[in-house]
C-alpha cells in the first residue's frame, strides 16, 4: 500500500499509538534575570502529559538517546527534527499577564487620552456591548487567534461585567487550546448607568462564571478563573472585601489595575480616606497575595513597593500602554531589586499591540527613557532580562514557575518555534553573522546567538513564528 492510500482509519490509530515526542534542534530561553542560554544540538523529551522528561544538550544521536530513555518502540515516539535553519529555535511561550480580551477592536485608538476620561470615552461603550453574545463569539475568536499566533501560550484575561460572553471566552480558549485566566470584571460604583452590576448582581455572576470555568476544565490543566475588582474606584469596599475572602477561601488567582495614573490615584484616595494608601485598599480587602497580579504600578511609594514584595504580589509591566495614555514609566529595576516579582503585559487597548514580543521591546526602551531621566544606569533592562520577564516573569507572577518559562525536566512544553529565516520574514539575517553550531567554539556561538536575539526582538514579528505549542499540544502551525 503506498503511502498516499494508507486509509484515514489506520492513520488516526498510527497517531494513537505516539506516546512520546522527541524535539531536535536549538532551544533559548533564560533560566535566571538576565542570563540567556542557548541550547545547542539539544534533544528536549515530552511525554504524553505535556510534560520535559528529558532536556540533552549536545545529543549525537536524539533518536537513540530517545528510544533508549523511555524503553518505547519506533513507533510510538515521534521525532522532530528543526535543525534544519541555523536561525530557527524554540523559545518558552510568551506570557501575557494583562490583557482585555473585549477591548481588542480599540487596538490603536486612544486619541489624546489619558485614562479616566479614555475609560469613559472608548473603554465602557465597548466593554458595555458584550451582552451581544455573538460579537462576543467575534472578538474573542479574534483575540485568541492573534494572541496565539504572537506565540502567546498563556494569558490572563480581563472580560467584562456580562457571565454569558466571559463564559464563551473561556470555551474559546480551551477550545483552541490557549492557557488561560478567565476574569469577569466585578464593578458597582463610578461607572456609567449603562455599565454597572449591583453589589448582588456581581457576586451571582462572578459565582457563575467560576462554576462554568471549572466544569469546563476541573484539573485546572488549561483555564482557571481570575476573580478581577477592575480597580478600586470602581468597586465598593464591600464587594472588593467579598472578592477577598473568596480568593482566600479558595486560594483563586486575583488580578487589578495599581497605581498607574496621577488622577486614578487622587480618585483612589477620596474614595477611600481611612486607607494608608492605593496598595494597602487591596491589601486591607485580602486581596493581595503570591496569586495576585497588580496591572501597571507606576507611581508606588517605598511602602507600597515593599507591601507587594512582603504579600508575594506580582506585578504586570505594561510599557506599551503606559506610554500611549501617557500614565508614566514603571520602574522595573527598583522592583526586582526589592523581589517583587515582575512580568509583561499587552493591556489591549490601552496598549495598541496584542504581540508580547514588541512588549518587551518597548520594556527595553521605556527603561532606556528612565536612565535619561535619572543618570542612573542601572535602570536599564537587556534583550535578556526582557526575554526573561516575557517568560519566566510570567510563569512567576502567575505562581506556575515551577511549570512554565523555561526548558527544564518537569516543566510543560508551553513554546514558540521561531525561525528568522522564514518566507516575508522582516528580520534580514546573514551567513556571516549566524552562528555555525558545532563549528566555533561555545563561546563565540554564544555572543552571535546573543546578536540572533536582539535582532529578532527588535526587528521580529508574529510572521517568524512558525508553530506554538500548549501542554504539549500543537496549537497552532503556520505552513
Ligand atoms: O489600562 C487600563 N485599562 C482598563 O480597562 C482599566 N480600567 C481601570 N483601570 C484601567 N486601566
Ligand atoms: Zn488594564
Amino acid at each position: 500500500m503506498t503511502k498516499h492510500h494508507f486509509p484515514a482509519h489506520l492513520a488516526a490509530k498510527a497517531l494513537e499509538a505516539i506516546k512520546f515526542t522527541c524535539y531536535f534542534g536549538t532551544f533559548v530561553h533564560t533560566p535566571e534575570l538576565g542570563r540567556l542560554e542557548a541550547l545547542t544540538r539539544c534533544a528536549v523529551g515530552v511525554d504524553e502529559t505535556g510534560t520535559i522528561a528529558f532536556v540533552q544538550e549536545n545529543c549525537q544521536d536524539y533518536k537513540k538517546y530517545t528510544l533508549d530513555f523511555t524503553k518505547l518502540s519506533q513507533e510510538q515516539v515521534r521525532f522532530v527534527d528543526v535543525s534544519d535553519s541555523e536561525v530557527k529555535f524554540f523559545v518558552p511561550g510568551f506570557i501575557d499577564t494583562h490583557i482585555h480580551a473585549p477591548q481588542f477592536p480599540n487596538n490603536g485608538i486612544f486619541g489624546d487620552s489619558t485614562l479616566m476620561d479614555w475609560l469613559e470615552k472608548y473603554t465602557f461603550p465597548l466593554e458595555s456591548s458584550f451582552k451581544d453574545v455573538s460579537l462576543a463569539t467575534e472578538i474573542y475568536n479574534k483575540v485568541v487567534d492573534r494572541t496565539l499566533s504572537n506565540g502567546t501560550t498563556a494569558a490572563a484575561y480581563y472580560a467584562t461585567i456580562h457571565a454569558e460572553a466571559t463564559n464563551l471566552l473561556a470555551d474559546v480558549a480551551l477550545t483552541r487550546g490557549q492557557r488561560a485566566l478567565i476574569g469577569k470584571v466585578c464593578m458597582n460604583q463610578n461607572s456609567p448607568d449603562h455599565y454597572i452590576e449591583t453589589f448582588e448582581e456581581s457576586k451571582q455572576s462572578q459565582l457563575e462564571v467560576i462554576r462554568h470555568v471549572e466544569a469546563r476544565d476541573p484539573t485546572g490543566t488549561l483555564v482557571s478563573p481570575v476573580l478581577t475588582p477592575r480597580f478600586a474606584p470602581s468597586c465598593t469596599e464591600n464587594l472588593m472585601e467579598w472578592l477577598g475572602e473568596l480568593r482566600k477561601s479558595r486560594n483563586y488567582h486575583c488580578q487589578t489595575h495599581l497605581s498607574e495614573n496621577k488622577r486614578e490615584i487622587e480618585v483612589a484616595h477620596e474614595l477611600f480616606p481611612d486607607y494608608d494608601s492605593y496598595t494597602d485598599i487591596y491589601h486591607k480587602s485580602g486581596l493581595l497575595g503570591p496569586k495576585t497580579i497588580l496591572a501597571h504600578c507606576i507611581h508606588l511609594s517605598d511602602h507600597e513597593k515593599d507591601l507587594l514584595a512582603q504579600t508575594g504580589s506580582g506585578v504586570s509591566h505594561c510599557p506599551t500602554s503606559n506610554s500611549s495614555i501617557t500614565s508614566g514609566e514603571a520602574r522595573i529595576r527598583w522592583l526586582l531589586n526589592s523581589n517583587v516579582k515582575v512580568s509583561l503585559g499587552t493591556d489591549c487597548s490601552g496598549g495598541f499591540t496584542p504581540s508580547v514580543l514588541q512588549v518587551a521591546k518597548h520594556a527595553l526602551l521605556v527603561s532606556n527613557h528612565l536612565v535619561m531621566k535619572s543618570e542612573n544606569d542601572f535602570e536599564k533592562l537587556s534583550t535578556s532580562d526582557v526575554l526573561y520577564l516575557a517568560t519566566v516573569g510570567g510563569a512567576e507572577v502567575l505562581n506556575m514557575d515551577v511549570k512554565l518559562g523555561k526548558f527544564q525536566v518537569g516543566y510543560k512544553f508551553d513554546t514558540q518555534l521561531i525561525q528568522l529565516d522564514c518566507d516575508n520574514s522582516p528580520v534580514d539575517t546573514f551567513a556571516f553573522q549566524n552562528p555555525r553550531w558545532g563549528q566555533v567554539d561555545r563561546k563565540e556561538s554564544i555572543d552571535k546567538f546573543q546578536d540572533l536575539i536582539d535582532k529578532w526582538i527588535f526587528n521580529g514579528d508574529d510572521r517568524n513564528v512558525r508553530q506554538v505549542f500548549v501542554n504539549g499540544r500543537s496549537v497552532l502551525q503556520k505552513n
